[in-house]
């Protein structure tokens, strides 16, 4: 057999196996809108963060490859994505514009088929929820580099809604433009802080490019789409959302620069066994009273991966704790101990229990 046959023969079986997959997807699709039926029925929520989650991680430990369990958690949660919206339209908000790492984020834990909808402040995003325009959102709430984003966490003293998911991005620049042919590039448009974090590739590689500044990474795409001799400084969503090629990958010199972003809605999902809690309460001014509240999670085994204070607004020098611990609170240890806490302090709510992030 020459190559060409060989090559018939393969593309041949390819076409096969492509059938094959289109008729089990549809399958897969119909079986999830009767278990949409079912849920709607019994009024269920057609989201189930628990059910994701678990679908992953047996795909994950499945999986042999040659396909890294990356990528295959990316197809499956597009996928899974795609027979959820034969459920029902659900609809998320984020903080946009459209592109931006908070867009990124959206698409990497629903997937894209749901309604990815960019409101212009954090705050917006939590009142969209609040007047059921939306189902769920997505805002960022920490960051490596730069910590906290205080915003959010002030958001929930305000709102009553819940955490119900957590997604962790990896922040990278990248180099995009709709002109292939990096030689032919005169201009770079980002934002500032972009640039100042690729400023030394940039001087290494493009040293006699012109940058140009503007309001946000997403706007450079958006420029850059319609400047030949230009490229952009930005996001990967922003290269799909306005059509560029990356030119060249990761050119910021941060190397763990991670974004987590919270996912917001209205009920707390059921355990998966790998989840985390989210709670806040303030102590008394008194000595020792910190140490007290907390002594019970040491006392008990329970892991504490974050405490973050916030001033609580109500009096000078009044604090909030945001907490975040391993566990459920239907595990019978986080239940009882989070009833500890509450028993030993002035305030206390439970902001969320949700999976991990799914890499
Ligand atoms: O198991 C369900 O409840 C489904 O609706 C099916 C499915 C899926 O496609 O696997 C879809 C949406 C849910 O969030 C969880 C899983």
């Amino acid at each position: 057999m020459d190559y060409q046959e060989k090559l018939k023969a393969l593309r041949q079986e390819i076409d096969s196996i492509d059938n094959q997959i289109l008729e089990l997807i549809n399958k897969r699709a119909t079986l999830a809108k009767e278990v949409g039926e079912i849920k709607k029925a019994n009024n269920l929520p057609i989201f189930v963060p628990s059910r994701e989650k678990e679908i992953f991680d047996r795909l994950e430990k499945l999986n042999k490859g040659p396909l890294p369990t990356d990528i295959v958690k990316h197809i499956f949660r597009e996928i899974i994505s795609a027979c959820r919206s034969i459920e029902e339209n659900i609809k998320v908000v984020y903080l946009g514009p459209k592109a931006t790492f908070t867009h990124q984020a959206s698409l990497k834990y629903f997937g894209h088929s749901v309604e990815h909808i960019p409101v212009s402040t954090i705050k917006d995003v939590f009142e969209e929820i609040v007047k059921k325009k939306a189902d769920f959102g997505v805002v960022p709430v920490e960051n490596t580099i730069e910590g906290v984003v205080n915003y959010t966490l002030d958001m929930f003293l305000e709102y009553d809604l819940k955490i119900i998911g957590e997604v962790i991005l990896e922040i990278s620049l990248h180099l995009m433009s709709i002109n292939p042919n990096i030689n032919e590039i005169q201009r770079i448009y980002s934002h500032k802080f972009a640039i100042a974090e690729c400023r030394d590739w940039i001087l290494k590689n493009m040293p006699h490019v012109q940058l140009i500044e503007v309001e946000s990474t997403a706007k450079a795409a958006e420029m850059a789409k319609d400047d030949y001799e230009s490229a952009a400084i930005a996001s990967e969503s922003a290269a799909e959302v306005y059509g560029l090629y990356i030119l060249e990958r990761k050119i910021d010199k941060h190397l763990y620069n991670y974004t987590r972003f919270l996912i917001i809605g209205n009920e707390i999902p059921s355990k998966t066994g790998n989840d985390k809690t989210t709670f806040i309460f303030s102590v008394k001014n008194e000595v020792g009273a910190l140490y007290k509240a907390l002594e019970p999670f040491y006392r008990n085994g329970i892991n504490m991966t974050k405490i973050e204070s916030r001033p609580s607004k109500k009096e000078a020098w009044d604090y909030i704790f945001f907490t975040d611990i391993e566990g459920h609170i239907d595990d019978e240890v986080v239940k009882n101990t989070l009833e500890e806490l509450k028993s030993n302090v002035p305030f206390f709510k439970i902001l969320g229990s949700y999976p991990k992030a799914v890499d």
